[in-house]
């Protein structure tokens, strides 16, 4: 399945793709695919809220303390690239590129994400970010919705709670059992959906379902959504 370049009505360069989604259900890694063709760049919210957990662990600090959390947040110095093919995020002077990815910052990143003060920081600086790159990807669970509702296209991307257990499982090698996975996929998008919705599509964002979709066929069916929504 082939897809045309986008382009877009107003502003044949500016571009801004929202995609939010389960854990699990592709967003990262078909997002960077995306980011690729389109020739955009590409913004990882999720490895915002993974570098403060691993900074706020790292310091000691009590992760139910709701207004340290925010604190930390606020007098964060976080750097995140937002180069498809290099990825690098720095918190105070530690590159955390890699140590974000830990099962044990999975575990724990809600008590960052349902922080409403530490979301309130974080959507800023996302929107700094969007709004200083011409064309970019941006993913999560609150980008269609919060903070880019205004972007060229809009994408719910899911996939069946089997299918993104099974896909977390090969990712990490075979190294967690069913239990420590259901934990670091079901139930961290539980406790996330307290406070941001990513199981609807919000009005006119298209859902696009990948349970049956092998990888190239996700990354079409989404550029295949963003041409219907670059239409409108
Ligand atoms: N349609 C697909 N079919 C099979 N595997 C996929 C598909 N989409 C993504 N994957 C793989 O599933 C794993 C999880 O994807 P990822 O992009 O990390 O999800 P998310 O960012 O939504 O948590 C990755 O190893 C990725 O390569
Ligand atoms: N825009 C965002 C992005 C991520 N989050 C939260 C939700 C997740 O528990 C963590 C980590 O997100 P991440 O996208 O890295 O998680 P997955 O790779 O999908 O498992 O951050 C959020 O609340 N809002």
């Amino acid at each position: 399945m082939e897809s045309s370049p986008v382009t877009h009505a107003a502003n044949p360069t500016n571009l801004v793709i929202a995609i939010d989604g389960p854990s699990g259900s592709g967003k990262s890694s078909v997002s960077k695919a995306v980011a690729r063709a389109l020739g955009a760049a590409y913004l990882d919210t999720g490895a915002m809220y993974r570098a403060i957990t691993y900074s706020v662990l790292d310091a000691g600090t009590d992760l139910s303390d709701a207004a340290a959390i925010a604190t930390a947040v606020r007098e964060a110095k976080l750097e995140i690239s937002v180069d498809p093919d290099h990825e690098h995020v720095v918190i105070g002077d530690t590159v955390v590129t890699d140590a974000i990815r830990e099962p044990r910052i999975s575990e724990q990143v809600s008590a960052v994400a349902t922080n409403l003060e530490a979301r309130a920081e974080l959507v800023r600086r996302q929107r700094e970010i969007i709004a200083t790159n011409v064309r970019i990807v941006a993913e999560g669970r609150d980008i269609t919705t919060v903070v880019a509702p205004d972007a060229n296209a809009r994408i719910l991307l899911t996939a069946s709670e089997e299918a993104r257990l099974r896909r977390r499982g090969i990712q990490l090698g075979g190294t967690q059992d069913a239990s420590a996975l259901a934990s670091q996929v079901l139930e961290r998008d539980k406790k996330d959906s307290t406070v941001v919705n990513f199981t609807q599509a919000a009005d006119g964002v298209i859902t696009v379902d990948s349970s049956d979709l092998d990888f190239e066929q996700t990354i079409n069916a989404v550029l295949d959504a963003i041409n219907t929504a670059a239409k409108k």
